[in-house]
């Protein structure tokens, strides 16, 4: 097993450049070369006709109508036939039928004939379709392997091999799906138009990973935009979603005006269907998708076929003169670099680009403050806010200052005449960078002061100015009378001071806030305070001192928008859809994002959509993921392409619940790698291994919990979850009718915590039965051998004898055993089986309810034998350890949980102390009366005199009757006394 293992953690990662070049002959053989001659009128059947498949969607035909393919190569191919996109959605209606969105659902169509023939997929058509050396598509999008090297390769795990074709997160749920209906009912995020009660109920796409995803031109979907709905016959939402964004395309999650294709494999008459009806918006079928990529894909290899040609022929050639970009570079390059150094350039694949970026003018400066804007205008996003900022600027001299000599102390509450700002928002979103611009732009001297090195308070005297620590300092700035002398105003530079990170001040030691504080209040320069969160506690007092100043994060348009600019101003490939991504992935963050640009582009020209997932995926490792998403991700259809510490930090990112879910569904998954398993043998050695590895986890776990062994942790991670992952990522699959196909919570917690209150339930019985004198025993014992017995003698008789009979014979046996109504239930429950008829069912409820009757009736003068079957009326709850401490019965012999004997009865302070405790007045009257009897051996008794509706009324025993109470009477009934508690 371990060399198999090995064999899936060897796999070769580096992945995510999708530029990992398939076999030639699966999808590039799949197109022909020519399109139909049918392509202009029936572009689908085209696309179709020419991947030599099937259609899958039942009811939609493919359409290339809209399509516009910005690869000039692909366009020769088609030979103009493809309408551009924006004449096509104009002239719709001049579309064939079969293009046009169907308002009805259509039958599965047969392309390979051209006629209008509408066949439902089926198995025999699928044989008869099939074509050797190639991987076909059924009907129903199945593949048929047909020859032993594809079967080969299918048996390969897909990491060897497709590292570039499939998306980086497979098995997640869906995205969106409001609109799909009642069929699909939205899987995963979004839900489903019923709402949130079909949360997670979208429907597996029914041939989920049995396509081959195609890998085409990166550029083929650009400028189009898709809406997905419902479910795709191969594909999860986000699946598709992926690989349309790595072909360039958008997705959105509503159709308007701008979306070229709704994405769908059936038409489940949802709002976005409609509305794309509405809007003349044509549909594609997960297949027309498909054959979309898969046509741009010759175009490209082509191209690089022709680019090696080129490259090869020039390889002398000192100079390549291919881009705009390019040629500045000869340019620069024509005095610093030989023929010699071109031609190692080109051979070692470093882009003139490239050279330049690493010999040239960017290698000083970070891209974060190479590209820092530099007039307020190129901050994007917050304009307003960064316009207020100005305002308040330039009007503060006004406020506090001209008017100042009297203002001095100006009162901080008067609405808009804050002497200080806070600017607040999350990180990277240009804070710092406005507070900065705005002051420039107004002639202000910026002084920056990072507040979290201040955090001490500055000493009293420090108002008159003396150097030393940071606050001093600041203190000393904000009120030194010299530098802000007002004699010669306007000669002077003003300054403003920019405190940045003032949540970090607090943190430490002594009232930095509260300092900063008094610092505005007797500043005269105006402070900008910067902060992460403005409603941190830290911050409560500031925030009333202060203008507050929220940024909110930039959309990921701007930000792409702002991205293109750097990577384009450096030479770098890299299309708007992979920065959006980039945009969203790190979270609003500008300056991560572009660190992250920055560092992508040391090794490598061209960036891709793979290249930002792949690179955010192992950056976001401080991300909170839930240990679901961790468990998708383990054990999804890719799971086998991660690399090993991305498999440890999502098995440890919650060690204790990840290990759980994997067990909890470890059995529903079918391996990839074990390909066609006719008869299941291999999955279930797939299964016993991982089933070993998860036992042998639990050992690690035992180990680290009992025995505090945590340097095991990662052992016990790697057997209890990384292990069963490797060996079982592949497809979900339900086992049972009826079950939802994601992965459970893991059951082990709900169980546990049953067991834990089935014990405390068998207790309660088993301190009863003790303190009955009736027999002893232990609690197992109780439960296997004594309990079937005990609730035949509670049921019986109420389904055999009389009512008055039997509800008297059962009510004298619970008082023989003192055994309440719960101990009555407890042993009903607990002798339950699956499968066991219930003897409750026989019972009549008139017999329980003169059962339960009977049994109160008696409460008024029973025996009370045990502790914790006290009430106290008028007492919630009763306080179960002091009665039980005062009471608890006293046996030889009783093992250990039953309580130890206890020894003395001394106290008598102990008593009163009790009465306070139980809520007992003073007032006799009030005091509910505890009678202890002593007058059965080997016990405590107390009887319950719960007259006078319901008042309390339990009699405590005097000292004396205590004492004579507590003295062992035979082997002597004990109380059990405070000195017990004391010990
Ligand atoms: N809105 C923006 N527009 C353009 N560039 C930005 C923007 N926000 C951040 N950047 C880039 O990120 C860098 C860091 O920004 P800045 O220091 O202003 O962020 P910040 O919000 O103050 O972060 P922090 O809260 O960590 O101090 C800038 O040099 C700039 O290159």
């Amino acid at each position: 097993m371990s060399s198999d293992i090995r064999k899936w953690f060897m796999k070769q990662h580096d992945k995510g450049s999708g530029s990992v070049s398939k076999p030639a002959s699966k999808p590039a053989t799949a197109v022909p070369d020519k399109p139909s001659p049918l392509s202009s009128q029936k572009p689908v059947q085209a696309t179709q006709e020419n991947s030599g498949r099937r259609k899958t969607s039942k009811y939609f035909t493919t359409s290339t109508a809209k399509e516009v393919n910005s690869e000039e190569t692909v366009k020769e191919k088609v030979e103009a036939k493809t309408p551009p996109k924006r004449k096509t959605r104009k002239s719709i209606e001049d579309l064939p039928d079969d293009i046009k969105p169907s308002p009805a659902k259509k039958l599965h169509r047969n392309d390979d004939d051209d006629d209008d023939d509408f066949v439902p997929p089926s198995k025999d058509k699928r044989s008869a379709e099939v074509k050797p050396t190639k991987k076909m598509k059924t009907g129903s999008g199945i593949q048929i392997i047909s020859s032993s090297h594809e079967v080969d390769d299918h048996l390969e795990d897909e990491t060897d091999e497709k590292d570039s074709e499939t998306p980086l997160k497979a098995g997640g749920r869906g995205k969106g799906g409001r609109g799909s209906g009642a069929t699909a009912g939205g899987r995963g995020r979004g839900g489903g138009r019923g709402g949130y009660m079909n949360f997670g109920e979208r429907k597996d796409p029914p041939h989920k990973g049995e396509k081959e995803v195609p890998e085409g031109s990166p550029e083929c979907l650009n400028s189009l935009t898709f809406v997905i709905s419902g479910t795709l016959d191969s594909l999860e939402r986000e699946e598709a979603e992926d690989l349309i964004k790595r072909h360039g395309g958008r997705v959105t999650s509503a159709v308007s005006k701008k979306t070229s294709f709704l994405l769908a494999d059936e038409d489940v008459g949802g709002r976005k269907s409609s509305k794309a009806k509405e809007l003349g918006i044509p549909f594609l079928t997960e297949d027309g998708l498909f054959d979309k990529i898969r046509k741009s894909k010759p175009a490209k290899a082509q191209m690089q076929e022709e680019k090696k040609k080129r490259s090869s022929e020039k390889m002398d050639k000192p100079i390549i003169n291919k881009s705009p970009r390019k040629v500045e570079v000869k340019d620069d390059k024509a005095v610093s670099i030989g023929r010699k150094d071109a031609a190692k350039n080109v051979k070692s694949g470093i882009s003139p680009d490239k050279r330049k970026s690493q010999s040239g003018d960017r290698s000083s400066l970070t891209w974060t403050e190479k590209y820092r804007p530099k007039l307020p205008n190129d901050i994007i996003g917050n304009q307003s806010i960064v316009k207020q900022l100005h305002d308040w600027l330039m009007t503060w001299d006004e406020h506090f200052l001209h008017a100042g000599q009297k203002g001095k102390g100006k009162k901080q509450s008067d609405s808009g005449s804050k002497k200080a700002v806070l600017l607040s928002g999350s990180p990277g979103i240009g804070k710092s960078t406005s507070a900065k611009l705005v002051s420039q732009m107004i002639g202000f001297q910026a002084i920056e002061v990072n507040a979290s090195d201040s955090r001490g308070k500055a000493d009293a005297k420090i108002g008159k100015g003396i150097g030393g620590s940071t606050s001093n300092s600041i203190k000393e700035l904000v009120s030194n009378e010299i530098v802000n002398s007002s004699s010669d105003w306007s000669k002077r530079q003003k300054s403003v001071l920019i405190m940045d990170e003032v949540d970090g001040m607090s943190a430490g030691d002594r009232g930095g806030v509260a300092d900063l504080i008094a610092s505005i209040k007797i500043s005269k320069i105006p402070i900008i305070c910067i902060c992460n969160d403005r409603y941190s506690q830290k911050l409560k007092s500031l925030v009333n001192y202060c203008l507050p100043l929220n940024y909110r994060k930039p959309t990921k348009q701007q930000m792409a928008k702002r991205l293109k600019q750097i990577a384009d101003a450096e030479g770098l490939q890299i299309n708007e859809v992979a920065l959006e991504e980039l945009a969203e992935r790190v979270n609003g963050d500008m300056r991560m994002a572009i660190n992250q640009l920055q560092y992508m582009s040391i090794s490598k020209s061209a960036i891709n959509y793979d290249d930002i997932r792949q690179r955010l995926l192992s950056s976001a490792k401080d991300e909170d993921i839930s240990p679901f998403t961790a468990v998708d991700k383990l054990f999804g259809f890719n799971g086998g392409k991660l690399r090993m510490d991305e498999r440890i930090d999502l098995s440890m990112s919650d060690p204790d619940l990840v290990p759980l879910i994997v067990q909890e569904n470890y059995i529903n998954y079918r391996p990839t790698s074990i390909g066609k398993d006719e008869n299941g043998v291999k999955k279930m050695q797939f299964l016993a291994q991982a089933a070993e590895s998860i036992g042998d986890g639990d050992i690690f776990n035992v180990q680290i919990r009992r025995y505090r062994q945590w340097q095991l942790s990662q052992s016990s991670s790697f057997a209890s979850c990384i292990i069963p992952a490797a060996l079982m990522h592949g497809h979900r699959e339900t086992l049972e009718p009826g079950e939802r196909n994601f992965n459970r919570f893991g059951g082990w917690l709900g169980k546990n915590s049953t067991m834990g209150k089935n014990l405390r339930l068998l207790e309660d019985v088993h301190v009863h039965f003790l303190a009955s004198q009736e027999a002893k025993l232990d609690r197992a014992t109780l439960r296997v051998d004594y309990f079937t017995l005990l609730l035949k003698q509670l049921t019986d008789p109420l389904q055999m004898m009389p009512k008055e009979v039997a509800v008297q014979k059962v009510v004298e046996f619970m008082d023989a055993y003192s055994l309440t109504q719960e101990d009555f239930d407890t042993i009903v429950e607990l002798s339950k089986f699956k499968g066991h008829p219930n003897p409750m069912d026989n019972i009549q409820p008139a017999v329980k309810s003169a059962l339960t009757k009977a049994y109160k009736q008696g409460s008024s003068s029973r025996v009370v034998r045990s502790a914790d079957l006290i009430t106290l009326p008028g007492l919630k709850k009763a306080p179960k350890k002091r009665i039980a401490a005062i009471l608890e019965p006293v046996e030889d012999g009783v093992s250990e949980e039953n309580g130890e004997a206890l020894a003395e009865n001394e106290e008598e302070n102990s008593d009163s102390e009790d009465a306070d405790d139980l809520g007992l007045g003073t007032n006799a009257d009030q005091k509910p009366q505890l009678d202890l009897l002593s007058n059965k051996p080997k016990g405590v008794q107390v009887q319950l005199d719960l007259k006078n509706n319901g008042k309390s009324n339990v009699k405590k025993k005097t000292p004396a009757s205590k004492s004579r109470a507590s003295e062992p009477a035979d082997k002597g009934a004990q109380m059990s006394g405070s000195r017990k508690r004391k010990k």
